[in-house]
């Protein structure tokens, strides 16, 4: 009986105390009368201090600036508010960067990133290219685009182009103009390009310099990539250069998470008979041999040559180029995610 009695005066007195606790936060008006309601997390108001938490995922930095003003502007122009506070949450992306690195000048590798990156988009992957080549940046022809970046609060804005994102190193100076930065200019501008305002994309490939420089090693201390990709041609020498290249990210802790094979195999466009002008199946057992795995082939093409050149990406399109592209993008994705 005591007990019970007790039991009842509690939970009057917390009945009282959580309707007193309602008035208090009680938002003046209704939470839809603030503009972009589906991004309001939560509304409240006390002591005239309306207190907005709101969701700014996927928005760009600009955007989310004009959500956080659209909303302190209403909650202000409210019956008995005086001050407006306004929070913006973002859930991270959780962005995958992928470095692709050759040993080697000319083996590919821009070709390459630029349609691997392509053929992701194309599997509905939210992805953005970073052409890090300090001595060739070639991504815009490559993609077909010499549009410029623009930048807000000093954080560039990436280009976008078949489906995806880029920003290019090539695209900071004017056309003609070789960048041969070195070191800290290099470096330095790099950090600019991975920082920029990449919004919602997943995957963030960075087309790197051939060798084992400067850039890598600055892109690989600072921005730790989940995984590296190495392309090679079939020849001894460009795959001894690419033994140094996965030496380098062994080292520091990148997995390697395959190695590509370009140029291998020539179907003559007349006969169609097969040849290997550079030899083939090299790659192949040099992964075997460094215990890394093996991402596919991919056919010396006269198509693939003219089509890049002509900023048509072989993987935007349809054919066996373009399927060989999206099955290596297939194996690259399941390698990223495991
Ligand atoms: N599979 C292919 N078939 C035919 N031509 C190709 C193929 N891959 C690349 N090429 C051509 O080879 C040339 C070099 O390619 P790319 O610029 O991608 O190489 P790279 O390794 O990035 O060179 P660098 O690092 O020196 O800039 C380009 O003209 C390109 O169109």
């Amino acid at each position: 009986m005591f007990i019970a009695d007790n039991y009842r005066k509690a939970k009057a007195r917390k009945t009282v105390a959580s309707r007193k606790l309602a008035l208090i936060s009680r938002p003046v008006s209704d939470r839809a009368a603030l503009p972009h309601p589906e991004r309001i997390r939560s509304h409240r108001v006390a002591d005239g201090v309306a207190t907005i938490i709101a969701d700014a995922s996927g928005l760009s930095q600009s955007e989310a600036k004009s959500l956080e003003d659209d909303l302190r502007t209403a909650a202000l122009a409210q019956a008995g508010v005086t001050e407006a506070r306004v929070a913006l949450t973002a859930a991270q992306p959780s962005r995958t960067l992928i470095a692709i690195g050759s040993g080697k000048g000319g083996v590919g590798k821009s070709t390459v990133s630029a349609n691997l990156a392509v053929a992701l988009a194309r599997m509905g992957k939210k992805v953005g290219l970073i052409d890090a080549d300090v001595y060739g940046p070639s991504q815009p022809t490559l993609l077909g685009t010499d549009a410029k970046p623009t930048a807000e609060n000093d954080q560039l804005i990436p280009v976008s182009a078949h489906g995806l994102k880029f920003l290019s190193l090539g695209q900071l100076v004017s056309p003609g103009h070789a960048l041969a930065w070195r070191g800290p200019m290099a470096t330095g501008a790099l950090a600019k390009l991975v920082e920029a305002d990449w919004s919602d994309a997943e995957l963030l490939l960075v087309d790197l310099p051939p060798g084992t420089g400067d850039v890598q090693l600055s892109l690989i201390q600072k921005s730790r990539p989940a995984g590296a990709v190495i392309v090679s041609t079939p020849q001894d020498l460009s795959l001894i250069d690419a033994r140094r290249a996965v030496d380098l990210f062994n080292k520091m802790s990148v997995p390697v998470l395959g190695i590509i094979e370009n140029m291998a195999t020539y179907a003559c466009p007349h006969c169609g008979e097969a040849s290997h002008p550079f030899g083939t199946g090299g790659a192949e057992a040099a992964a075997a041999e460094m215990g890394v795995p093996f991402l596919g082939r991919l056919p010396l093409s006269i198509a693939i040559g003219e089509e890049s050149d002509a900023g048509r990406p072989p993987a935007a399109g349809a054919g066996p180029d373009s399927d060989a592209f999206a099955a290596i993008a297939t194996k690259l994705l399941a390698a990223v995610t495991h």
